[in-house]
C-alpha cells in the first residue's frame, strides 16, 4: 500500500514520528530518578490529575523512576471547613492547632494519597502508598506576621532528616512510591505537617535526583504572576534569590523556589516548574524541547 493515498496510514506513521523523536531523550533518562511534586492546585481537575498519572506511568514503563511527592492543600482546606475550622496562614504555611493535623494526616494519607496511587494502579503502574511520616523527621517551624512577629505555627515542621531506604527499595523494584507530606517530630514522634514543597525538596536531595519537577497551576515563575506571557523560561540558582530580592517571587512560592535552589546546591540536577492545567505538561517538558515551563540550572 502506497502512504500518498492513504491518509490513515499517514497518520500512523506520524504517530510513529513522534515517538521516534522521544527516541534520544528516553535513552539518555533511562535508570534515571524524577521527584515529581503534584501540588493541589494540579488536582482540581480529575481527568487531568488522571492523565498526569498515566504519563508517570509512561515515565516508568520507558526505564525513568519517577517519585511522586503529593500536595493536597486545597483538599485540606476543603475538610476543615466541613469541620468548620477556618483555615489560618503564616509564612505561607497552615497553622496547625491539634485539631488541624489530624484533619491534615487524615486527608493527605487518607485521601489524596492512596487516590494517586489507585490512579497509577488504573493504567497498570506498579506502585505504593509511602508516609512521609516513616521516613522524614522535623523539628518545628516558626512563622512570621506581615509585621516580622514570630507566629507560633503549631504542628508544622522543617525537614531536619530523611531516610529515603524504604524509597529507594520500591524504585529498585520498578515500583512508583507515592509521598505523603508529613514528618515526625524529632524527640516526640508526633506528626509535624509539612509543607509539600519543602517535603519533595528535601527527598529530591536525599535521593540525588537528576531532575525534580513541580506541577502546580501556574506556566512556571512569571515576571508578572497575573501575566502568563512574563514566563521566565531558564534562571540560575543565583538568579532565583535575585527575583525574590525584587519582590518578583511572592508568597507560596518563595519556600518552593528557595528549597529547590537549595536541592540544586546539593546535587539534584535540574528543577522544572511547570502548568499541570496544560494536558501531557510532563511528557512534554521532558521527552521534547519544547520548555513549557521553567527550568532552574545550577
Ligand atoms: N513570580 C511568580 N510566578 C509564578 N507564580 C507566583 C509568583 N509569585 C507568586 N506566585 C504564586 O505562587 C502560586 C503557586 O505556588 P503554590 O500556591 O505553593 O502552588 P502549589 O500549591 O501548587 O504548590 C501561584 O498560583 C502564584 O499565585
Ligand atoms: C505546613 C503546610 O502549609 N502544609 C501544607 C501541606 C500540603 C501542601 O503543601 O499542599 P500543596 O502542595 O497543595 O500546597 C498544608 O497544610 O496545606
Amino acid at each position: 500500500m502506497n502512504a500518498d493515498n492513504d491518509p490513515s496510514l499517514e497518520e500512523h506513521i506520524r504517530k510513529a514520528a513522534v515517538l521516534v523523536e522521544a527516541l534520544p531523550y528516553m535513552q539518555s533518562f533511562r535508570g534515571e530518578t524524577f521527584l515529581i511534586k503534584v501540588g493541589g492546585s494540579a488536582m482540581d481537575n480529575l481527568d487531568l490529575l488522571r492523565s498526569l498519572m498515566r504519563d508517570i506511568v509512561f515515565l516508568e514503563a520507558v526505564g525513568v523512576n519517577p517519585v511522586v511527592v503529593h500536595g493536597g492543600g486545597k483538599a485540606i482546606s476543603a475538610a476543615m471547613a466541613r469541620q468548620g475550622l477556618e483555615p489560618v496562614w503564616a509564612s505561607g504555611l497552615r497553622v496547625t492547632d491539634s485539631a488541624s493535623i489530624e484533619v491534615v494526616a487524615k486527608t493527605l494519607e487518607d485521601e489524596v494519597n492512596p487516590m494517586l496511587v489507585e490512579m497509577l494502579l488504573r493504567y497498570g503502574g506498579k506502585t505504593a502508598g509511602v508516609k512521609g511520616r516513616s521516613m522524614l523527621t522535623g523539628e518545628r517551624a516558626v512563622g512570621h506576621d506581615d509585621d516580622g512577629n514570630e507566629v507560633d505555627l503549631g504542628f508544622v515542621g522543617n525537614v531536619t532528616g530523611c531516610n529515603a531506604d524504604a524509597v529507594r527499595d520500591l524504585v529498585e523494584r520498578e515500583v512508583v512510591p507515592v509521598v505523603s507530606p508529613l514528618a515526625s517530630e524529632v524527640g516526640t514522634g508526633l506528626p509535624l505537617n509539612v509543607n509539600a514543597d519543602l517535603a519533595a525538596a528535601a527527598m529530591a536531595k536525599e535521593l540525588g535526583v537528576s531532575k525534580l519537577i513541580y506541577l502546580s497551576d501556574v506556566r512556571g515563575l512569571l515576571r508578572d504572576p497575573s501575566d502568563p506571557s512574563t514566563l521566565i523560561p531558564s534562571v540560575t540558582r543565583a538568579g532565583t534569590e535575585a527575583l525574590i530580592e525584587d519582590g518578583i517571587i511572592k508568597g507560596g512560592m518563595i519556600p518552593k523556589v528557595r528549597s529547590a535552589a537549595d536541592s540544586i546546591e546539593h546535587g539534584v540536577g535540574k528543577v522544572h516548574m511547570i502548568d499541570g492545567r496544560i494536558p501531557h505538561a510532563l511528557l512534554l517538558e521532558v521527552f521534547t524541547n519544547v520548555g513549557i515551563g521553567t527550568e532552574i540550572l545550577a
